[in-house]
């Protein structure tokens, strides 16, 4: 884009900000002020990819109905909201039809191609929707399939984009279009190879917006969501939390790879990679401002120690134990091809003489939620050592500052734990983490009495 020295910002609307015609409406309006957005990337409506992942399970007749009648309520309510169009109608249909289908092919044997193919029938619809909303306002806005430059491997679920490839799709088919006219897409969805439709993982738009702004040279990706920026921590979870107006790319990554959802964990990777600017803020509440991600250099305030607390939930403990381990090598380098093969990234690593514990993400973020745990798994490690296997725990994590070279700063955090067993901690591998894990009914009570502790 920037070849013809136009700025150009692709703009990013989540669930909520697409939930509903006054949502919807809200959005066209924050494109309309902002000449330089170029790339409107929109995730479904609130609750329809949900519904849709129910559906790609494979459920009963009775229950499949009600789904589909759900579905068919939150698009016709915004469909309706619309000056009439029968083209437009006849479109919402024949995708609400293709839903009805699939999801009936669903009910007699699932796979993680039908799920994609599926659930992507989400990001289809409000997209399609919006461009409607932004012709409304007499914008010149055009629908465009993402799935021709978002280029993927077949890892239906959770699909690795292939960065050159894309960069090149992007560059032969949505640059010229993104330079004359308002593009609106979809966020999650790519095609592999073969043409089939994959996801990028839940949550997965974010990382669409970002993929797009590095390929097409973006100045800024703006993140629209339900919260007016990145806060100290789950404002859900602590009302009082502070917004905190700019951070580092580091920072916010370790943020979002730590649990805070308001960014998907991938989406600063090409941000990083290309150094632009990612804001975060409020389609409700534009006027509110928001949180602008940039490199460290560009932030001229001195860092702050503590940023912010960050909650996962649906933690799971491995605690591995052979006496093979005792002076000998390769014990690990075993574990973890293992763990490689079932396609397991592991988190957190504690070791002693004899076991070693490890944190993994079983929940993760497949669009088709199925846990990473397999019984294969656990089978193949048992060939190699004890597995013992603790679930229902949560990871907290404090981000920051140089947190290694801050005397002191251990007992300021664990001096608040005095009530609560911790199970596992890690700390020094990165100076802007201090991670622990915790039993998941104390982890609200934890994150809010370290916040009152570090920030308020
Ligand atoms: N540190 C944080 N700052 C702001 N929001 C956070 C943070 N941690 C978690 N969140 C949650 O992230 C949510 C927004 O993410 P998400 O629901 O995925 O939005 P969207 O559907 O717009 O992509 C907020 O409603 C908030 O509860
Ligand atoms: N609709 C997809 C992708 C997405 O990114 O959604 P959201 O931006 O609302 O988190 C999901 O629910 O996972």
């Amino acid at each position: 884009m920037n070849s013809s020295n136009q700025s150009c910002v692709i703009a990013k609307f989540g669930g909520t900000s697409v939930a509903d015609y006054e949502a919807m409406k809200n959005s066209a309006n924050i494109v309309l002020t902002n000449p330089d957005v170029k790339v409107v990337v929109l995730s479904a409506s609130a609750g329809v990819t949900n519904l849709l992942v129910a559906l790609a399970e494979g459920r009963d007749t009775e229950i499949r109905q009600q789904h589909l009648a759900k579905l068919h309520e939150i698009q016709y309510n915004i469909l309706s909201a619309l000056p009439a169009n029968p083209a437009l109608r006849d479109e919402i249909d024949q995708v609400l039809n293709n839903i009805a289908s699939l999801s009936e092919a669903a009910s007699l044997a699932t796979s993680a191609a039908l799920t994609d193919e599926l659930v992507s029938h989400g990001e289809l619809m409000s997209s399609r929707l919006f461009v409607e909303i932004l012709k409304e306002q007499q914008q010149d806005a055009i629908w465009f399939d993402v799935r021709r430059v978002i280029r993927t491997d077949n890892k239906f679920g959770k699909a690795i984009p292939q960065i050159d490839e894309i960069k090149q799709l992007c560059c032969a088919h949505l640059k010229s279009l993104a330079e004359k006219h308002i593009v609106v897409t979809q966020g999650f969805i790519g095609s592999e190879n073969s043409g089939k439709t994959t996801t990028l993982g839940r949550g997965g738009s974010d990382y669409t917006a970002a993929l797009l702004g590095e390929a097409l040279h973006a100045s800024q990706i703006d993140i629209w969501t339900d919260v007016a920026g990145i806060y100290t921590t789950d404002p859900r979870i602590v009302p009082n939390a502070k917004r905190i107006d700019d951070i580092t790319f580091a920072e916010a990554a370790e943020m979002a790879t730590f649990g805070a959802k308001v960014l998907h964990p991938a989406t600063l990777v090409p941000a990083v990679r290309s150094n632009i600017p990612v804001f975060v803020g409020s389609s409700k509440n534009p006027q509110a401002g928001g949180t602008i991600v940039y490199n460290a250099h560009s932030i001229t305030s001195e860092l702050p120690l503590f940023r912010s607390v960050s909650l996962r939930r649906k933690q799971t403990l491995l605690t591995l134990n052979s006496l093979n381990m005792l002076h000998a090598q390769g014990f690990l380098a075993n574990v973890f091809t293992i763990l490689a093969k079932h396609n397991i990234s592991v988190d957190l690593v504690t070791t002693s003489e004899v076991s070693v514990a490890l944190t993994i993400d079983t929940a993760g973020t497949n669009t088709d939620g199925s846990s990473l745990l397999t019984k294969a798994l656990l089978d193949e490690l048992s060939t190699v050592c004890c597995v013992e296997v603790q679930e229902d725990l949560a990871l907290i994590a404090i981000i920051g500052n140089h947190l290694t070279s801050v005397k002191g700063m251990t007992k300021q955090i664990f001096g608040q734990l005095e009530d609560f067993s911790v199970r596992l901690s890690c700390f020094g591998a990165s100076t802007h983490n201090i991670c622990f894990l915790v039993k998941s009914s104390d982890a609200d009570s934890i994150v809010k009495i370290l916040h009152k502790a570090i920030f308020e």
